[in-house]
């Protein structure tokens, strides 16, 4: 028997009623029961659409023209929202954004962790969602006459799309990458082209403590010097008096990454201060830091609310980083032991905590997947364990070590519900129950979403001891 003809041709224009959405937030429509996925289109929407892709069971087509639009279709305030690859929920309401985001968690506990009856909670989200991130990674390249631009990616490519503002960037950044940009061009500093691995300016990072103010600035070039260094510096720091920190990187590599090994503080501290909370954090260049402290806020009082700590319980922080959630955990407990696997986290961790006065948490070099299953061998048996790893999720020797840990609680964080409902489903079978899942929006206008779940021991007591 012949198989069944998609039901659309390739660069053929239809008129398209949208019922859903997916998870990154394009728009579904059906043609005879044949999906077709539609980025910028809103389920309830009637547009013309032409069709771009055709595979044996769904399809791709693109927003031609919106016929009869959604309630909640907004105008996206970015002049190259469509073009550039960091957004894709900028044209629908936020209150829409919160219920895809609560959705998409709900369908991954439902479909992957086959656990239905777990409530998430609606997503926490922002009371201004823009402008909060506070760590901006541009490339640059040179103008079609000879200047330099600066930008983001334009989508599937590594074409800069020369920008003066992105809204979801803290505003001291975008006005540090244009001054930095314009300085640049001003001493004829030549832009790194990778096509033949030439030039000399590659990247210009800049990240801000929100709640302090400091600025640190990292100039990534591919040569070991930066030309003009001297009169670099000086015009930066007259024009913003602000700026905490002069950084240089050197970059030889042909790579992706954006910086390489070699750093060089040309003014300045080698770090600068945010808080989160009553918790002061250093923070050098190359460190992982929360990009959104307002919500890392949110996040971590949710944690720490599941944890429910009073103060005589040994912690494990796996997969910590500079000890974020750690120090806020140590407050409240007996002992935290902290494992990451980069070792200037680590480093960095350990400082935050001799800065914050906090003597009761340590913090590991190593892999979670190993440290953990050793630490059981050994013995340790944590009341509490927090996990919050990459978006691969948890390992299996490590979701195996905690079974065995038996600790009372589970508290996981995740920046990818696939992959937490996977490890839910097998925390689970090892003997534990979800109880629920709170989604925080920290990535406002854009498709990801974070989760924070709180599991419990199966087998407590009401007064949650082992029976
Ligand atoms: C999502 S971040 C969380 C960091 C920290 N909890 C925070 O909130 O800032 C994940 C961290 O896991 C670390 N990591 C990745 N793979 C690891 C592994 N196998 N073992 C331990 N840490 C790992 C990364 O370096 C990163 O710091």
């Amino acid at each position: 028997m012949s198989k069944p003809q998609p039901p659309v041709n390739k660069n053929e224009t239809i008129e398209l009623t949208f019922e859903d959405l997916t998870h990154e937030g394009n728009g579904v429509g059906k043609v005879n029961g044949y999906p077709l996925f539609v980025p910028y289109a809103l389920p309830g929407e009637k547009a013309q659409v032409k069709v771009v892709k055709v595979k044996k069971n769904f399809g791709f087509g693109i927003l031609l023209d919106v016929k009869e639009a959604s309630q909640e279709r907004v105008d996206p305030p970015c002049d190259v929202y469509e073009k550039c690859g960091g957004c894709q929920l900028q044209h629908m309401s936020y209150k829409m954004q919160l219920d895809m985001k609560q959705k998409q968690v709900k369908d991954a506990m439902h479909k992957i962790g086959h656990l239905s009856h777990v409530p998430v909670h609606p997503t926490i989200g922002m009371e201004d969602p823009w402008r909060y991130r506070n760590k901006v990674q541009i490339p640059v390249g040179e103008t079609e006459e000879g200047g330099l631009k600066a930008g983001f990616y334009r989508k599937r490519s590594h074409d800069i799309i020369d920008m003066d503002t992105c809204v979801i960037q803290d505003e001291h950044n975008d006005r540090m990458v244009e001054a930095v940009r314009r300085i640049a061009e001003k001493y004829s500093i030549e832009p790194y082209k990778e096509e033949n691995h030439r030039g000399v300016l590659r990247h210009i990072m800049v990240r801000t403590g929100q709640t302090t103010g400091d600025i640190m600035v990292v100039i990534i070039t591919k040569t070991k010097k930066l030309p003009h260094q001297e009169a670099i510096v000086q015009e930066i720091r007259d024009t913003f008096p602000n700026v905490k920190s002069i950084i240089h990187n050197v970059n030889n590599k042909r790579t992706n990454v954006i910086m390489g090994d070699q750093t060089n503080i040309l003014w300045g501290d080698k770090y600068i201060v945010d808080t989160i909370g009553d918790i002061r954090f250093n923070i050098s260049p190359k460190s992982f830091y929360q990009v959104n402290p307002t919500q890392t806020k949110a996040l971590y009082d949710q944690a720490l609310q599941y944890a429910n700590l009073k103060g005589h319980e040994t912690v494990v922080d796996a997969y910590c980083g500079i000890g974020t959630i750690s120090l806020f955990l140590a407050k409240q407990a007996k002992k935290v032991l902290g494992v990451e696997i980069v070792a200037p986290a680590v480093d960095d961790a350990k400082k935050n905590a001799k800065l914050n006065n906090i003597e009761n948490a340590e913090f590991y070099v190593g892999e979670a997947e190993s440290l953990l299953p050793w630490w059981q061998s050994q013995g340790l048996r944590p009341d509490v364990i927090v996990v919050d790893p990459p978006r691969k999720g948890c390992d299996e020797s490590l979701l195996n070590a905690m079974i065995q840990m038996q600790p009372e609680k589970i508290v996981y964080v995740s920046c990818n519900p696939s992959t937490l409902a996977r490890d839910l489903r097998i925390l689970e079978d090892g003997g534990f129950e979800t109880q629920e899942v709170q989604p925080v929006d920290m990535f406002p206008q854009t498709g990801h979403v974070e989760c924070v779940s709180h599991l419990r021991r199966k087998n407590n007591n009401s007064d949650g001891r082992l029976s």
